[in-house]
């Protein structure tokens, strides 16, 4: 049995991946911790997500409860998901990861660390979206030219990170196929007398508001036509189950930086 340890657990996707554990076979929910000071610190697993069977303490840090779970899913902060991996690589822990909005810096630090570590970062574990970035890489491929690429992504109000991990990652797929530099093509917002569209840019845009989930559509606008493709979260949970199955599937892995196509088989 897989003993995983979740971090945020008072959090949105904390709860649910506390959930998903509950009914998942082979993995077992063995410890859970929150920010210390969290109001979830002290709670019963039960009180805090509403499994009221489940009588675990949350704890109030990674470091107390690190010996009871061979594999960490964390889903909060990007400088606590970081801190996070340097106390669980050298203890030997696998960990998923699905926070976004990491700087390059901090990414280029994950990666070293996962010379001597499993890890898995995805922005998003669900199966729709993994399958997304490989479709709109091939249509990309397809449509190289006379068709403006555009990303619009909406989230909920209480989002802190813009544009989404998931749009971000879908620019780089996209730039990546068509042989363009996001750094240098991506656009992401548009105002006052802007002139014309050039060819080349891809447009990333960002609406926030109440609770949308996660939606997330490419647009390929040619003339006279336009293909789009949407991707419509209707709740967290297969987010929260793609991170249980990455847990299942990175403990039997050898070192190193893994995303959600690798445990997708998608690659
Ligand atoms: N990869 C994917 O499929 C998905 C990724 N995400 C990403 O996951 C992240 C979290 O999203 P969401 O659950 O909505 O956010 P929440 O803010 O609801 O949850 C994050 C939780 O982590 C807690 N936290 C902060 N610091 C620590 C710490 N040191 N130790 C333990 N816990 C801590 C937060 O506490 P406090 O609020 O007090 O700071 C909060 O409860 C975001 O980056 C989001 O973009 C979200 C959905 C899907
Ligand atoms: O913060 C969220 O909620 C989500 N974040 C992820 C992202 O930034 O791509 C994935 C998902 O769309 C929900």
């Amino acid at each position: 049995m897989i003993k995983a340890i979740v971090g945020g657990a008072g959090g949105r996707m904390g709860g649910r991946i506390i959930h998903m554990l509950a009914g998942a076979e082979g993995i077992v929910l063995a410890a859970a911790f929150e920010k210390p000071g969290h109001p979830a610190v002290g709670q019963t697993v039960g009180e805090a997500v509403g499994l009221p069977d489940n009588k675990l303490k949350i704890a109030g840090s990674l470091a107390e409860v690190l010996p009871e779970g061979e594999v960490i899913i964390d889903f909060t902060h990007p400088e606590v998901s970081l801190k996070h991996l340097r106390q669980a690589a050298p203890a030997g822990k696998a960990m998923v990861i699905g926070t976004t909005g990491f700087s390059a810096a901090q990414l280029e630090e994950i990666r070293n660390l996962s010379k001597s570590a499993r890890v898995v970062l995805a922005p998003n574990m669900s199966v729709g979206v993994n399958l997304m970035f490989k479709v709109a890489a091939d249509i990309a491929q397809v449509l190289s030219s006379g068709y403006d690429v555009e990303i619009v992504e909406a989230h909920h109000r209480l989002k802190k990170d813009a544009p989404s991990g998931t749009a971000m990652k879908l620019a780089q797929v996209i730039a990546a196929a068509l042989e363009r530099d996001l750094d240098k093509v991506g656009v992401y917002e548009r105002k006052g007398m802007i002139g014309q569209r050039t060819d080349a840019e891809i447009g990333i845009q960002t609406v926030r508001a109440g609770d949308i989930v996660g939606e997330h559509t490419v647009i390929f606008g040619g003339i006279g036509e336009r293909l789009e493709i949407i991707h419509r979260a209707h709740n967290r949970d297969n987010f929260a189950r793609g991170a249980v199955r990455a847990a299942q599937w990175i403990v039997g892995q050898p070192f190193g930086f893994y995303d959600m196509q690798d445990v997708l088989g998608l690659k």
